[in-house]
């Protein structure tokens, strides 16, 4: 099958094309198509069916061929394979779906900040909704894209977010529900087809997710690095990463006044230094805080006319009146807003820097064990970043409630496709090259676990992250902290000294060091099991908690 052909073939004879509308008019469209409503500020907001609040890894597949194989982990319960022929059977299901809309909605934009290795995708889908998540979030096609490496190898993305698939089609090919049905959503991506679809899911997270996830394949091969982390700058281009999963802070943290951001989850580091892949933020609304976080409070509900806003506010609870009780969380507490970078008050207008002088690994720990800042060695920097601990918090995947502690390697192992030591060899070259400085912080519980202490005052985590990034931590005292194998600073500017050892916050000593252990165990095993047979050097090794 010619799977660009035929999706070319739609945007040449649908009869009702809106090819590439502006921003306004896209924003009128989904207004007039009763896709958004237009908020009290002016924003725009959507609500989406309840299985997709947040992204679905069981429906997230890769299709499995031989010019690609090779190099995907398929011992990654997140890269799940799918054949080529179900793929063909999807995407002419969806091309014959979206021909029968009555309007289709395409976009060009492109994906990489570096014109250098700008991914141009191009967009089919029949939500104007959908069109403007794509003018938020991707990147407008510079002047200079013939230098792309990837100017002749366009990816198409096809989107039917509200169409579901025709299971009795499916049976045996898509993956079965606990209740015996066929899944009807799929997120499917063909790296060697340059293709992706999503079916299914109206998610907005899904959409970036899946382009982010592709990035991941073809960056490595072009030895570039690409990281699910958050980057800004100080007024000297001093440049800071912060890696952390889903709800540990990249988007909160990055956004300040005082440091540009140059963007919010997605960034290649290349040769020429740090590159932002997206031209927006997406940015969890839940008990959004407009004293805690200014930036991203403004950046969503500043008061414009709606034809020139365009931030997609999805699923937040909204009243009669457009105005927003973002505490209640009677929907998600996933909701979500898409803006576009511009909307921050601090930017860097390229979105791209320099090499990264400090790397932040960000942690919420739901123990409550893990102490809220230290510093790594390479040795340990390495270890981290292969375990990638966090506990994953109720919303961003479908079906977590309660927070689950979590190993998920580059703090982003759902995104990254390729065999591990692609990424981590990578990683450990270009900081040492650059002598970057790395952090863990834990932007999780202190003073118990979760349902006991609470979780990390915002203020205080930013005081821990100026500390870091301003050379703070690089001369004071530190202490190990034997169970996690961490130099912990005894002193910290801005924050009472007893909260940076976690011991001294928990009322009940012993219920500490029992979690602790238990914690520290828990990453034994799962080195043992996912690191075991993998050659890893053993100083490396060593920094685990638990050996
Ligand atoms: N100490 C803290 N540090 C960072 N975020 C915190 C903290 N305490 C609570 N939060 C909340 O946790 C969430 C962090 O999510 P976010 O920044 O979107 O993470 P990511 O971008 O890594 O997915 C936000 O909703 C934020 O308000
Ligand atoms: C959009 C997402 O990213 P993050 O939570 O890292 O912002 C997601 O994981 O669905
Ligand atoms: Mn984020």
């Amino acid at each position: 099958m010619e799977f660009k052909k035929e999706f070319s073939q739609i945007i040449e004879n649908h009869g009702q094309v809106m090819n590439n509308l502006t921003r306004s008019e896209t924003i009128e469209a989904a207004v007039k198509r009763k896709e958004a409503l237009v908020t009290a500020n002016g924003c725009l907001a959507t609500w989406t069916p309840p299985e997709s609040t947040g992204r679905a890894p069981l429906d997230t597949l890769i299709v499995k061929r031989p010019e690609t194989e090779s190099n995907i982990d398929w011992d990654s319960p997140n890269n799940l394979p799918v054949d080529p022929e179900t793929f063909e059977m999807l995407w002419a299901d969806a091309l014959a779906v979206m021909k029968a809309k009555d309007t289709v909605f395409v976009t060009d934009r492109v994906v990489g900040a570096d014109s250098s290795y700008a991914l141009p995708v191009q967009l089919l889908t029949d939500r104007a909704l959908t069109a403007l998540f794509t003018l938020n979030m991707f990147r407008p096609v510079p002047d200079d894209i013939e230098s792309s490496i990837f100017a002749k190898k366009d990816f198409k993305l096809l989107v039917l977010p509200y169409d579901k698939i025709d299971i009795s089609r499916y049976e045996g090919r898509l993956r079965k529900l606990s209740n015996g049905k066929t899944s009807d959503m799929a997120i499917v991506m063909d790296f060697e087809k340059r293709a992706g679809l999503v079916y299914g899911s109206a998610y907005g997270g899904s959409v970036k997710k899946l382009i982010f996830t592709v990035m991941n394949y073809y960056l490595p091969l072009e030895n570039i690095l690409p990281i699910h982390c958050s980057a800004n700058e100080n007024d000297k281009m001093e440049l800071s990463l912060f890696l952390g999963l889903s709800g540990t802070g990249k988007t909160t943290l990055s956004a300040v006044a005082n440091r540009a951001l140059l963007g919010d989850d997605e960034h290649g580091w290349s040769n020429n230094g740090i590159a932002n892949f997206e031209n927006g933020c997406y940015a969890k609304l839940i008990d959004l805080n407009p004293e805690k976080e200014p930036e991203i409070f403004r950046a969503v509900f500043h008061k414009d006319d709606y034809r020139s806003h365009g931030a997609i506010v999805e699923n937040a609870m909204m009243y009669p009146d457009g105005t927003f009780d973002l505490f209640d969380d009677r929907l998600t507490p996933n909701s979500r807003a898409s803006y576009p970078l511009t909307f921050l008050s601090n930017i860097k207008a390229s979105s791209t820097g320099n090499h990264p002088k400090t790397i932040v690994f960000l942690t919420a720990d739901a123990n409550g064990v893990l102490p809220p800042v230290s510093r790594l060695n390479p040795a340990q920097a390495m270890l981290w970043f292969l375990m990638g601990y966090t506990s994953k918090l109720a919303g961003t995947e479908t079906g977590i409630v309660d927070p689950v502690s979590t190993f998920s390697r580059f703090f982003g192992q759902p995104f990254m496709p390729c065999l591990p030591h692609i990424y981590s060899d990578m990683l450990g070259k270009k900081m040492k090259e650059h002598n970057t400085v790395v952090y863990l912080i834990n932007t999780g519980w202190s003073g118990g676990p979760y349902g006991v202490g609470s979780r990390m005052d915002i203020t205080l985590t930013r005081a821990m992250v100026d500390a870091a990034l301003d050379g703070k931590l690089e001369n004071v005292k530190y202490k190990m902290d034997r169970i996690f194998h961490l130099d912990v600073p005894v002193f910290c500017p801005g924050i009472p000294s007893d909260i940076l050892t976690p011991e001294n916050t928990w009322k009940d000593k012993n219920a500490y060091k029992e979690r602790a252990i238990k914690l520290s165990l828990e990453f034994s095993d799962y080195f043992d099991k996912a690191y075991g047979n993998k050659n890893i050097d053993d100083d490396v090794r060593r920094q685990c908690p638990g050996k």
